[in-house]
């Protein structure tokens, strides 16, 4: 019933000579079609695949445009199963299978200028400038509180977590951002509106056309790492390695965010427990791992466009790809300059208008490059859902009067997942303004 064929074809619009060539195999449903016919690659989106629709034009069925939705795999460019089908059935397709909101149109995933700010190009050179926090050395509550001030972001060392758990870490992430998409897909988010399981970075936050691919899953109230990864079959001990290097990553993680809490109390001026006596064992983690394939233009895109995170903390682990930016003083991005045995940290607006704007949340984002895969593992770290947060008094004065109002931390978070999918990232911040 299906007649194969190679076609060869450029992307210029897309990938202009990074990609010169795509050889790919299509498998049409309609082998009386007249032989002269030819295939134009039209659009293009990736996940860890590249979706190609190609553009069919037939006189023979009286002029109009006929789709075929190709997929290929982008990293040896070869094709895997295409399926023809009308446009609209394309459009779905990637929709469903990326674990997208299905109202959205197909031009939204397609990757085009942007109407974020885009990088310059010499933005990859790396600093030395953001905090390095030695956790256990004197003085540690004084600079951290320093760091989440000046820079609302900072990297730690001698934070307590074996090096050899966060390799095994990196060393599944990045095997199971390698799995076949197909694989991956088994555990794709289950509704449009769930942030958890396998796919694109969804939310306010990020631009739709991300360039990543990305792995979410709940840790608090109970870990769902397991439920995930069951959909994704693997073998018994590749299963069990990643499930127990996330698990172990996560419960030491949390228990960190607390030191955290403390110590940055403390550099306050605070009573150590002032945060962290409202968590009492609950919080609202997740652990996120967050993939950036190599991208042939990275000046056109972006791995995740600038936002802040809205949570207390957020603790990253870098593998040795740098992408990760900070804005500093609002005026200039700053490459974090990655550092296998430390975790970068940031303030989320939850803290920052806990401490009544004395320490800050900052705009980040991610670049991609041509190269290499950067992979970042994400821990977020927030409190309980029904936690009112109310300004500390203490930080409260005549030079620095009371900012925000009071709220509850769930009815914040659905404001922001209201908001979700805006392109132009406004601060939840303003929101709470007094
Ligand atoms: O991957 C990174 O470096 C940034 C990730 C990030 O900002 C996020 O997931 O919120
Ligand atoms: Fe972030």
């Amino acid at each position: 019933m299906t007649e194969s064929q190679v076609f060869h074809t450029t992307c210029p619009a897309i990938y202009g000579s990074a990609v010169a060539s795509i050889m790919f195999q299509v498998s049409r449903h309609r082998p009386e079609k007249a032989a002269n016919e030819s295939f134009e690659c039209n659009s293009v989106l990736l996940l860890n695949s590249i979706f190609i629709l190609a553009n069919w034009s037939s006189q023979t069925e009286g002029g109009g445009s006929h789709f075929e939705f190709v997929s290929v795999c982008h990293r040896d460019s070869i094709s895997r199963n295409c399926t023809a089908m009308t446009l609209s059935d394309a459009a779905n397709h990637i929709l469903l299978n990326s674990g997208l909101l299905q109202s959205r149109t197909l031009g939204e995933f397609v990757l085009q200028d942007s109407d974020q700010p885009l990088p310059a190009q010499n933005l990859f050179s790396s600093s030395d400038a953001l905090p390095t926090i030695d956790l256990y050395c004197a003085g540690a509550a004084e600079q951290l509180a320093a760091a989440c001030r000046d820079w609302g972001f900072f990297q730690i060392q001698n934070h307590g977590i074996p090096l050899e758990l966060l390799n095994r870490l990196r060393a599944h992430s990045h095997s199971f951002f390698e799995l076949p998409l197909e694989q991956k897909e088994r555990a794709a988010a289950c509704s449009a509106n769930s942030f958890y399981g396998y796919g694109i970075a969804k939310g306010r936050t990020y631009s739709p056309n991300a360039w990543m691919e990305a792995f979410h899953m709940e840790w608090t109230p109970a870990s769902q790492v397991r439920r995930h990864m069951e959909r994704i079959g693997i073998p018994q001990p590749q299963f069990e390695g990643f499930c127990e290097a996330v698990e172990q990553y996560a419960s030491q993680a949390e228990k960190l965010a607390v030191q955290l809490m403390e110590l940055v109390a403390l550099g306050l001026g605070l009573d150590a427990t002032t945060f962290s006596r409202h968590f009492a064992g609950s919080s609202t983690s997740t652990v996120r791992m967050n993939y950036y394939p190599p991208c042939p233009q990275p000046s056109r895109t972006l791995g995740i466009s600038p936002h802040s995170d809205f949570n207390i903390f957020t603790i990253l682990l870098q593998d040795t790809v740098a992408g990760l930016q900070v804005l500093k003083d609002n005026d200039e991005w700053v490459t974090v300059k990655p550092n296998p045995n430390a975790l970068v940290v940031n303030v989320g607006d939850t803290l920052h208008a806990w401490s009544n704007g004395r320490i800050k949340s900052v705009m980040h984002r991610a670049l991609v490059n041509t190269t290499e895969p950067r992979l970042s593992v994400v821990y977020f770290f927030g409190p309980h859902p029904d936690t009112k947060i109310d300004p500390i008094p203490a930080l409260v004065s005549s030079d620095c009067p009371l900012r925000y109002r009071s709220f509850v931390y769930k009815q914040f978070v659905e404001q922001i997942l209201q908001n979700r999918g805006k392109k132009v990232f406004e601060s939840p911040l303003n929101s709470l303004l007094l």
